[in-house]
């Protein structure tokens, strides 16, 4: 039987660090790697970025939107970054931040992470604003498959500040009932459960608490969107187990040479290192 999500997570992080790669293939960044605009450029810059960081991080993040923009022949293309990335011996996390009502989310599921589910990912990121319960059936089934949820929870872009920092009625704020609703999943489980949830890199120290979590957490905003290692310090501490700082454009940018992306990554990683705790 294969290993839970989070014990496959925790042991990718142990041997290879916590960096969370991105593959967002930004037109921009397309044409700045001297590729066509085109399905066909789409995939050499795809393809070449899961190779060269799949084979130094513990796990990748290709940002579904970059590939569906593209079209069928566009998402295709993100099926093999799947492929790829794996056969380089990370794992993947599909970002697609998918969240509907119970019944649609359970086709989600069956796109993403359920057993023989369409795309062999790892994990994927889910939006609980439509209820947390709307995912209960997710992270089920992602459970019963060996696979993982990346739960939005405290995102990174400003515009979340008004939805996310507002209070309930028990005086928690909404991404602390997210967190703690992950919380209540990965109970008990060793080294820490399937359930991750998303709190950006951005945020203000102290506006989340994740000491209950016992589950990975997906930190974006590391790199271009401005977050830098004593952010992820102040944010989230030292030594918390399945931190996950997640960085996209500020590595892509050093393609195409895929010895310098290699490298780029490996860098940000040696640069993490002290942020992890010990054994991890
Ligand atoms: O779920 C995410 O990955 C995510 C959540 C969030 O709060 N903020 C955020 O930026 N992201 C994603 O993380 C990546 C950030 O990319 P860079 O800013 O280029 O590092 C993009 O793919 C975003 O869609």
């Amino acid at each position: 039987m294969t290993a839970r999500f989070g014990a496959r997570l925790a042991e990718a992080v142990a041997a290879r660090g916590s960096l969370c790669a991105g593959i967002d293939p930004h037109p921009g960044l397309i044409e700045a790697w001297g590729l066509p605009l085109d399905a066909s450029g789409l995939e050499r810059f795809a393809l070449s970025a899961a190779e060269a960081l799949g084979e130094v991080a513990a796990i990748v993040k290709p940002q579904s939107a970059f590939f569906e923009a593209f079209g069928p022949a566009g998402v295709a293309v993100l099926e093999r970054v799947v492929d790829v990335a794996h056969d380089a011996g990370a794992l993947v996390l599909l970002d697609v931040k998918r969240g509907d009502i119970g019944s649609t989310m359970a086709a989600y599921t069956a796109a993403y992470v359920a057993e023989k589910a369409a795309f062999t990912a790892d994990a994927a990121t889910v939006s609980p604003y439509l209820g947390f319960g709307a995912l209960d059936a997710a992270v089920a089934a992602a459970r019963e498959a060996g696979n993982g949820l990346f739960v939005l929870a405290r995102t990174s872009n400003p515009e979340a500040d008004a939805l996310q920092r507002a209070r309930l009625e028990d005086g928690r704020t909404v991404a602390q009932s997210v967190v703690d609703a992950a919380a209540d999943h990965n109970a008990g489980a060793e080294p820490y459960g399937d359930v991750g949830v998303v709190v950006g890199a951005t945020v203000a120290p102290g506006e989340v608490d994740l000491s209950r979590l016992n589950g990975p957490v997906l930190a974006p905003g590391f790199g271009a969107q401005g977050a830098t290692e004593a952010d992820l310090r102040a944010v989230f501490g030292e030594g918390l187990p399945g931190l996950l700082p997640a960085s996209s454009r500020d590595l892509l940018r050093h393609g195409p040479d895929t010895a310098a992306l290699r490298r780029a990554a490996q860098e940000v990683n040696g640069r993490l290192a002290g942020l992890r705790g010990k054994g991890q």
